[in-house]
């Protein structure tokens, strides 16, 4: 970290110097994830600056329309999703994408496949695009299981299964928290006068206990008694310390929050939505990866989030997540 007074402190830890010592510790790394990581911080790089530009995008009201040199401004998630597909082609790593923003996984030319799956939220949060409320993207990374070529069960892997797992926030700062397998969650800050992404928060552990409950309470006549009972006893000074709420509407910064201060995350699952809204496969499954590598619990209400074997790509999950203690307690509530 940077010593008072210096502008660059040349010991200082970027998420590519990172990558490239965890790779070290194995005797039979290929490199590829090392490879594959960094083409994913080229592709979040590029939309940063994308996002930071986009308010003053927004004053000229260009966004989403034609530009002087007659070339179309695309609008952010279009952009960001470009960005993590051309990225990962290009990177000769990967051989099947799902994204958020594709009906069907994507895969990836012959001759430009290596053998690893990306499943991702290129950007989350986008109902707060036009109104400068931070964002983010999620991702998460499996190996190949199948013999020839990809085939879509690759994807179908449980969360348990997961080789590595990453989220950025485009916020204040922009922060790129990376879980590994092999070790636990570190958060990079973003320097924009070096272009690197350097270590602030180093293996990063979620309190046991928080103080702050995260739901979207416009649904409460949808949810299950359950959540109705746990929420009403996080604000009733009889039934212990209440709680604040606190409800961004981007899982990545309500996620992040989670991780930083403790408390709780729920979007569970409503009458309208019976398995909740947010997807398993780019959204639950690399949030619960990361939470529980940082000492916390992620749930879908009976089971694991980390153990749900998926059946199809865009799969949906209810899910509870944040410190352990909180988790526990509103799950104690489902009958
Ligand atoms: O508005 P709601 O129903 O509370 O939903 C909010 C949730 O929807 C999402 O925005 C969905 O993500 P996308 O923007 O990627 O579709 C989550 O980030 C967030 O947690
Ligand atoms: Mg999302
Ligand atoms: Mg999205």
């Amino acid at each position: 970290m940077s010593q008072k007074g210096e502008a660059f402190d040349s010991n200082c830890m970027t998420l590519t110097r990172f990558v490239l010592q965890e790779q070290r510790k194995y005797k039979g790394a290929t490199g590829d994830l090392t490879q594959l990581l960094n083409s994913i911080q080229t592709a979040v790089k590029a939309i940063s600056s994308a996002v930071r530009k986009a308010g003053i995008a927004q004053l000229y009201g260009i966004a989403g329309e034609t530009n002087i040199q007659g070339e179309v401004v695309k609008k952010l998630d279009v952009l960001s999703n470009d960005m993590f597909i051309n990225m990962l082609q290009s990177s000769y790593t990967t051989c099947m994408l799902v994204s958020e923003e594709n009906e069907t996984a994507i895969e990836i030319e012959t001759d430009k496949q290596g053998k690893y799956i990306v499943c991702f939220d290129p950007l989350d949060g986008s109902s707060n695009i036009d109104c400068l409320v931070s964002i983010g993207s999620i991702f998460g990374i499996y190996r190949k299981i199948s013999e020839g070529a990809p085939t879509v069960a690759d994807a179908l892997q449980p969360g348990r299964k997961l080789v590595a797992a990453g989220y950025t926030l485009y916020g204040s700062a922009t922060m790129f928290v990376l879980a590994l397998q092999s070790g636990g969650v570190n958060g990079f800050t973003y320097d924009p006068s070096i272009g690197e992404f350097v270590l602030t928060d180093f293996n990063m552990r979620i309190p046991e206990r928080g103080n702050i409950y995260s739901i979207n309470e416009g649904y409460f006549t949808q949810w299950d008694r359950s959540v109705q009972e746990y929420v009403q006893a996080k604000k009733d000074p009889t039934k212990g310390k209440t709680y604040g709420a606190r409800y961004v509407g981007s899982m990545v910064a309500d996620v992040h929050r989670t991780i930083k201060y403790g408390g709780i995350f729920i979007y569970p699952a409503t009458t309208s939505s019976k398995n909740g809204k947010l997807r398993l496969l780019y959204e639950c499954n690399p949030m619960a990866y990361i939470v529980e590598k940082a000492g916390g619990k992620a749930s879908a209400g009976k089971v694991e989030i980390l153990d749900v074997v998926p059946t199809a790509i865009h799969q949906r999950s209810p899910i509870y997540l944040g410190s352990k203690l909180d988790v526990e307690e509103a799950l104690s509530y489902i009958k």
